[in-house]
């Protein structure tokens, strides 16, 4: 097998350049997409060859479209047959593949469809019944279709493990050769992730034919378009710690990871209490519920999601501009995946992670992986974040003036302006946005048990400090953003997250970047 280290410094294909069709490239341009991201350029002439392929690039670098597009290109209209599977480890991430797919088959005509547990089976196998030439799915629902001979992949010609070292851990192999069994021999194999640790590598390898390894190198594993933190904070004083940072950041829109479902619970219930609108996502909750609480995030009807790692791979929604791990996670691929979740497509994003004292090896086992050292941040104090909530609200008053009829309610505004002066009516005003009196409001978070202690390492006191949130070194705010208030899953989790569910430069190309995103401009 042969690895190719890509580092992109050279100039980068225009989509039209990679022999694609004409209806193909339609769709992509109604995507706005202009240049083929790195990983699109390397893999998409080899997949279109016929080539197995493993693609290993940065979170948010347009993997999905990489393997996608010369699927599409390949798929024979005359076939009523799946002729691709996508396997992908959460209900979630399945969904958003076969919509993308979808969008970009459009002009081609081609039926995508995807099965995923949790949703009435009967109706997913009338919706079979129209002949999908693509088909997205989990693993588990996948063999259940298989099993019922309601899904037939004797036709199969590109089989897709997404996420493909996820699929291949433990907790999903089975399932995955069970499928492949399924498959004619005769085949493509693609194998696509951000993260590829070698020892996944070697079994993934096991189901392909000569695969040629692209890697698009970057200075680090992480996207750099994400700048990192970690606080070093006691478990009891965990949430405390987290909703001053949030008061402190203001993120419009953040991703909360939590390591178990009862502690993504508790911790959605908390911030509510605390005035953040908020909502946990995690395996225990109906697919229903899932796909409601993931719609108002991507509505912004909520901007704090909380979730387990159920939402840790693949999830592409629009402006994350935060992601926390309340949690460290416990194998550092998993980070590399949470962060992901923003700084995608050339969008710049800020992580924080909170980290226990004790548990600073894993700290320093996710930044050997990475290659880049997270930055730590002070804790704010209860003042700053304070201060933090009042000027949120500042800028909500504006809003908030814009959007209120004052026509039938004069005279009462009037008598309160006869009784009060307009200092106090602000002020009052700004105290009820900024709820301060929920800033303290009491929240329990049970403890969880420590993280096993990490071979290999001591917890050393290692740079103390901290940046702090008065300090301007960066955007202006101290270490993050202004805006709205608003886990590893343990191993049954992972079964059920079978689930899986740019750059600097505002969306253009950075010659040194390995993101490579050129947008044309919407409007
Ligand atoms: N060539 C392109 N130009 C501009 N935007 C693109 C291009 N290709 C993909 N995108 C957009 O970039 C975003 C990220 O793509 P995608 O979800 O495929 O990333 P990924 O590499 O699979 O990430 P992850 O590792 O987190 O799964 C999507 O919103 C997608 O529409």
């Amino acid at each position: 097998m042969y690895t190719t280290l890509y580092t992109f410094k050279e100039k980068i294909l225009k989509f039209s350049e990679l022999g694609l069709s004409q209806d193909i490239l339609d769709a992509i341009a109604t995507h706005s997409y202009v240049e083929a991201t790195p990983i699109q350029e390397k893999t998409i002439p080899l997949t279109l060859a016929g080539r197995d392929v493993i693609g290993q690039a940065q979170t948010g670098t347009g993997k999905t479209a990489a393997f996608g597009l010369p699927i599409l290109e390949n798929i024979d209209l005359d076939n009523p047959n799946i002729q691709a599977a996508i396997i992908s480890p959460t209900r979630e991430l399945a969904i958003q593949t076969a919509e993308e797919l979808k969008k970009l088959g459009h002009d081609k005509h081609v039926n995508v469809q995807v099965v995923f547990g949790g949703s009435d089976i009967r109706r997913q196998i009338q919706q079979l019944k129209s002949h999908p030439q693509i088909l997205v799915g989990t693993p588990g629902r996948l063999l259940d279709h298989i099993k019922r001979h309601t899904v037939k992949l004797g036709d199969v010609k590109t089989l897709v493990l997404d996420e493909a070292d996820e699929m291949l851990n433990m907790g999903f192999l089975d399932d995955i050769e069970a499928i492949i069994a399924e498959v004619p021999a005769q085949r493509q194999t693609l194998l696509f992730s951000a993260t590829m640790p070698a020892a996944i590598k070697r079994i993934g390898v096991q189901f392909m034919t000569n695969p040629e390894h692209v890697q698009i190198k970057a200075k680090q594993l992480t996207t750099d378009l994400v700048e990192q933190y970690f606080v070093r904070t006691r478990p009891q004083e965990k949430f405390d710690t987290l909703t001053r940072i949030f008061d402190v950041q203001a993120p419009k829109l953040g991703i909360v990871f939590g390591r178990t479902k009862r502690r993504v619970e508790e911790l959605a219930r908390g911030l509510e209490a605390r005035g953040y609108h908020a909502a946990g996502l995690h395996g225990d909750l109906t697919q229903q519920m899932r796909s409601r609480v993931l719609d108002q995030f991507k509505n912004h009807e909520i901007n704090l999601l909380v979730a387990t790692d159920v939402a840790a791979r693949g999830l592409d929604v629009k402006d994350v501009t935060h992601v926390y791990n309340f949690d460290i996670p416990q194998d550092p691929e998993s980070y590399v995946h949470r962060i992901g979740r923003t700084g995608r497509a050339g969008a710049e994003g800020t992580s924080v992670t909170l980290v226990a004292p004790n548990e600073m090896d894993y700290l320093r086992a996710i930044e050997e992986l990475t290659k880049k050292r997270m930055e730590p941040l002070r804790p704010a104090t209860l003042q700053e974040a304070r201060i933090g909530r009042i000027n949120t609200a500042v800028g909500e008053v504006g809003k908030l003036i814009h959007s209120v009829n004052t026509e039938d309610i004069q005279h009462q505004t009037k008598q309160l302006l006869e009784e009060y002066s307009a200092e106090q009516l602000a002020a009052a005003l700004l105290a009820d946005l900024a709820g301060l009196d929920k800033q303290n409001a009491p929240v329990e978070i049970s403890r969880e048990r420590p993280l096993p202690r990490r071979r290999g390492g001591s917890s050393s006191n290692r740079r103390g400090g901290g940046r702090s949130y008065g300090d301007k070194r960066r955007r202006g705010n101290g270490g993050g953003y202004r805006g709205g208030r608003g886990g590893s899953s343990h191993h049954s989790d992972r079964r059920d997250r079978n689930d899986r569910g740019g750059n600097r430069n505002g969306g253009y190309r950075s010659k040194s970047s390995s993101h490579g995103f050129t947008v044309r401009e919407k409007g």
